[in-house]
């Protein structure tokens, strides 16, 4: 060891391994000196101090810095030490008799106060030998130590906490008045490593060789720990058979002469024995060959069980030991043997106390795990609801989701636990309890216990169904609460964002335009869903959907009142009576088809337009009308089903009844329904022209004939267009319609011809330049029309001559053009490099000029920004 020992092992370079180096210390155990002797102060005061193992030399530095000067120190190690002021080493094995007359002759007749031991075997070994040569140079350094040590001297040592420690600490306390022992903070905790300190030293007149003896200490020591180790494995038989679970290896080796694993033992030996546990505990099987035992196996308590038990006594529970056990007592009492024996008394006591114990145990165990599961899944819980909290402030800071979100997912989750919210469903049933609604009634004083349990049990299952339709009204009033909410958002957003209204517009436009604006044309409409039957029908079916679910809002005037959000509350929670009123909205469907174009604003001016033709003026009875169409749209659309006709006819013929319901614009994107659209479309279309690639592609492909009409019909019957949209939530919708569209291919050509239009129209002035221009036109004009007319005047003029006349003419003709004259450009030259101070024309530089100082320009902006600020300020 000593300095031959490298320094650069995982964890040397500790926080001491660092002041160490820092404070000039040989090693890092000097810490561990400095740290004893802060807890014991025996250095300040010791004269003479013997250091055994000192190198490298770490302790003697400690001892030299903190003892008086001019003390003695002596240090010995098996390695030399190098040199330390105050210091006298050397090398020298502690264990030879060579050590101790060196350090004789070194003291004189001196006494040393203090004798320090830090010695640590040449590692190398296995650590079982490591430690007994560090216990018995323990042993060797406490020789030294009680021939130096001056009475009430004290002895550090360091022991490593092994099987000898109990027996040193023995013999230091037989030496020593008083024996700590005590492990510094720089002693690494991986380390078995300990220090003794033993202080008031006894210095008895003679001393006991033996107690010196490592034979004798350490002998007495193994002797008495497989004394209890005997004990231990004694104990351990019975733990093996009464908690099998907990089996222990067997780490002393086999018996003296017992070579074999396998052991049996007969029948007899079991059932007639002094100590069957004991025997459960180390044989293999019980096996039955003598007469004796052949006839047991007859016996009645002998089941096929306990047979198997005794075949194989290693792969046995506690439950088999406890019925062998069992089965040996009423054999025994079968045999007349002595049942109630103290000793099976004490057995039969020992199982059952066991039994108990391992009884509560198992309680306990049990408890103890389900008290983990309720633990580990409350956490889940938390943790899951915290990652959808996460998710949705992340969305919210994406602006992906409204804030509202994380309020419901929060309250999800709440849900999902079943803790106390809003809606909790134990304080529902409490309110419904206390309002007289309870479905049982618990606190009746005629019902018996025994009827108090079956209806506790029925009151379960009725309150498992109340739960659930407590869970589904909560579902539905969360739904309810947050279509509110949505609505309450938009509005906000509304408010806040000055560009939503184009946006939404925007949008609106693209869905209109662009998907299917370039196949559509009036002309054709009813002609092509005549023959092909198809994107109009599904238009109108979407109409008819929205149609219905809009009316499911006004199903009473006072609804058509309300705001928005609310009525799409109360669709949510009149979800269920929504089939009851389709006779009704069919009805106001047609009622509102039918109603004078004039005086209905929502009625499109194309319908206006067909309304208002000869063929129409004739017509006596507009119910007539009414009723065919309402059949033919039955029969189109049979989820429109009239469950009442006579009342509905019965309506229909009742004018008073023909109420044009309000067609709110609630921004539903999903309403196509409106019959102008397709003009706009058109309109939007010639002023604009086709705005998206998809558009593009699709004009493109038609007009190259690549893509007839029919087909990109067929195409508008994808996953995408019939979904039913009945009883979704608006956000839900919004968000479907940003996201779950077709994903129509786009060619490069139309990404091209599009690339071009918007180059062209960025081209083109904008409007400010283009007015600015016809402006100074129109000034122009007006200037030389003012001119012209000034030269009329000055050619009627008498009393001029002709050359006069025209020098006056010229004159107001140069002044009248003079608008149209582009002003001379007065180049400005600033006066630095070459230009700084020279007088006349700088060089290079034609035509009109101005010289500027540089500084003038700076003290213009200066000047500017001046202004500027000044005018902010008065603002403000
Ligand atoms: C941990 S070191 C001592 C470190 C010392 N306390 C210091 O602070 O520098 C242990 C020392 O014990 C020494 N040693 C081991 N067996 C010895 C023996 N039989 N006689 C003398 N020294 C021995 C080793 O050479 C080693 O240097």
């Amino acid at each position: 060891m000593g300095k031959a020992q490298k320094k650069t092992g995982k964890g040397r370079l500790d926080k001491y391994y660092k002041l160490a180096k820092e404070q000039g210390y040989r090693a890092r155990s000097a810490f561990k000196l400095i740290q004893l002797n802060k807890k014991y102060s025996f250095l300040e005061s010791a004269r003479c101090v013997i250091d055994l193992c000192a190198a490298p030399g770490g302790w003697l530095q400690v001892a030299s810095k903190y003892m008086p000067v001019n003390s003695i120190i002596v240090g010995v190690d098996l390695v030399p030490i190098k040199p330390i002021p105050r210091v006298a080493t050397f090398a020298a094995d502690i264990t030879t008799p060579q050590c101790r007359n060196l350090i004789r002759s070194e003291l004189k007749d001196w006494k040393a106060d203090v004798v320090l031991h830090d010695g640590a075997p040449n590692v190398g070994t296995a650590w079982v030998q490591d430690a007994y040569s560090q216990s018995e140079l323990v042993l060797m350094s406490l020789k030294l130590a009680v021939e130096f040590l001056a009475k009430g001297g004290t002895f550090v040592t360091k022991v490593f906490r092994s099987v000898d420690y109990n027996n040193l600490i023995w013999v230091f306390s037989q030496l020593f008045g008083k024996v700590e022992a005590t492990k510094p903070p720089s002693s690494r905790n991986v380390s078995a490593e300990i220090f003794v300190v033993c202080r008031d030293f006894l210095a008895p007149k003679h001393i006991d060789p033996k107690f010196l003896d490592p034979k004798h200490v350490f002998k007495e020591l193994s002797a008495s720990a497989s004394a209890a180790d005997k004990g231990t494995s004694a104990n351990n038989t019975h733990a093996n058979v009464f908690q099998p679970e907990k089996k222990r290896r067997k780490r002393d080796g086999y018996e003296d002469g017992d070579y074999t694993l396998f052991k049996k033992v007969g029948a007899a030996e079991f059932i007639r024995g002094a100590d069957p546990v004991a025997l459960l505990g180390t044989v293999n099987k019980i096996v039955f060959e003598t007469e004796e035992e052949k006839e047991w196996l007859d016996f009645e308590g002998t089941t096929s069980d306990i047979k198997a038990n005794c075949d194989d006594l290693k792969v046995l529970g506690k439950g088999d030991f406890k019925a062998l056990i069992k089965w040996r007592a009423a054999l025994r009492e079968e045999l007349g043997l002595d049942v109630k024996t103290k000793d099976t008394e004490e057995i039969t006591e020992v199982a059952e106390v066991t039994e108990e114990v391992d009884e509560e145990q198992q309680i306990q165990q049990e408890f103890e795990r389900i008290q983990a599961e309720a633990a580990a899944r409350n956490k889940r819980a938390k943790r899951r609801a915290n990652e959808l909290k996460q998710r949705a402030i992340q969305r919210m800071q994406l602006q992906m989701t409204a804030p509202m979100d994380i309020g419901l997912e929060q309250t999800d989750a709440t849900l999902a636990l079943g803790q106390d919210d809003m809606f909790d469903l134990a304080d529902t049933e409490k309110r419904l309890r206390k309002q007289g609604n309870e479905l049982i009634d618990l606190s009746s004083p005629d019902i018996s216990e025994e009827e108090d349990a079956s209806d506790q049990e029925s009151e379960n299952e009725l309150d498992v169904l109340d739960d659930e339709e407590e869970r589904a009204r909560k579902v539905a009033g969360l739904e309810a609460e947050l279509d509110g909410m949505y609505d309450a958002y938009q509005e906000r957003m509304k408010e806040r964002d000055a560009k939503y209204k184009v946006k939404l517009e925007r949008r609106r436009n693209k869905e209109r335009d662009e998907e299917w604006g370039g196949v559509k044309s009036p002309n054709t409409d009813e002609e092509e869903s005549d023959d092909e039957g198809g994107w109009d029908k599904m238009e109108e079916a979407k109409g008819h959907m929205d149609f219905e679910s809009d009316d499911s809002d006004s199903d009473s005037e006072s609804e058509a009142a309300e705001s928005s959000a609310p009525s799409r509350k109360r669709r949510r929670l009149e979800n269920g009576g929504a089939a009851a009123t389709a006779g009704g909205r069919t009805k106001r469907k047609l009622v509102t088809k039918l109603e004078d174009p004039k005086s209905t604003a929502q009625t499109s001016r194309t319908a206006q337009l067909w309304f208002s033709r000869d063929v129409f003026a004739n017509l006596s009875d507009l119910n007539d009308v009414e009723e065919d169409e309402q059949v033919s749209v039955e029969d189109e659309d049979e989820m429109s089903v009239d469950p009442d006709p006579a009342a509905d006819q019965a309506s229909s013929h009742d004018d008073s009844d023909f109420e044009v319901v309000p067609q709110e614009d609630d921004g539903d994107v999903w309403d196509v329904e409106n019959d102008d659209e397709d003009d706009v479309r058109q309109d939007t279309i010639r002023k604009h022209g086709l705005l998206t690639a998809e558009a593009m592609t699709l004009a493109q492909q038609l007009v190259n004939r690549e893509k007839t009409k029919t087909e990109l019909i067929n195409d508008g019957f994808n996953r995408y267009s019939l979904n039913a949209k009945d009883g979704l939530p608006s956000w839900f919708l919004d968000d479907e319609n940003q996201h779950y569209k077709p994903n129509i291919p786009i060619t490069k050509e139309a990404v091209d011809a599009l690339r071009a239009k918007m180059r062209a129209l960025d081209a083109r002035p904008i409007k400010k330049v283009a007015e600015a221009k016809a402006r100074k036109k129109m000034k122009a004009a007006q200037k030389l029309a003012k001119a012209m007319k000034k030269a009329e005047g000055v050619v009627q003029t008498a009393d001029m001559t002709e050359k006069e006349k025209a020098q006056q003419i010229e004159k107001l003709m140069r002044k009248g053009m003079s608008a149209n004259k582009k002003k001379k450009e007065v180049k400005v030259v600033v006066a630095k490099g070459a230009h700084k101070g020279i007088k006349g024309r700088p060089k290079g530089v034609k035509g009109r000029y101005t010289m500027v100082d540089s500084r003038m320009k700076k003290e213009v902006r200066a000047q500017k920004r001046r202004e500027k600020a000044n005018k902010k300020r008065k603002r403000t």
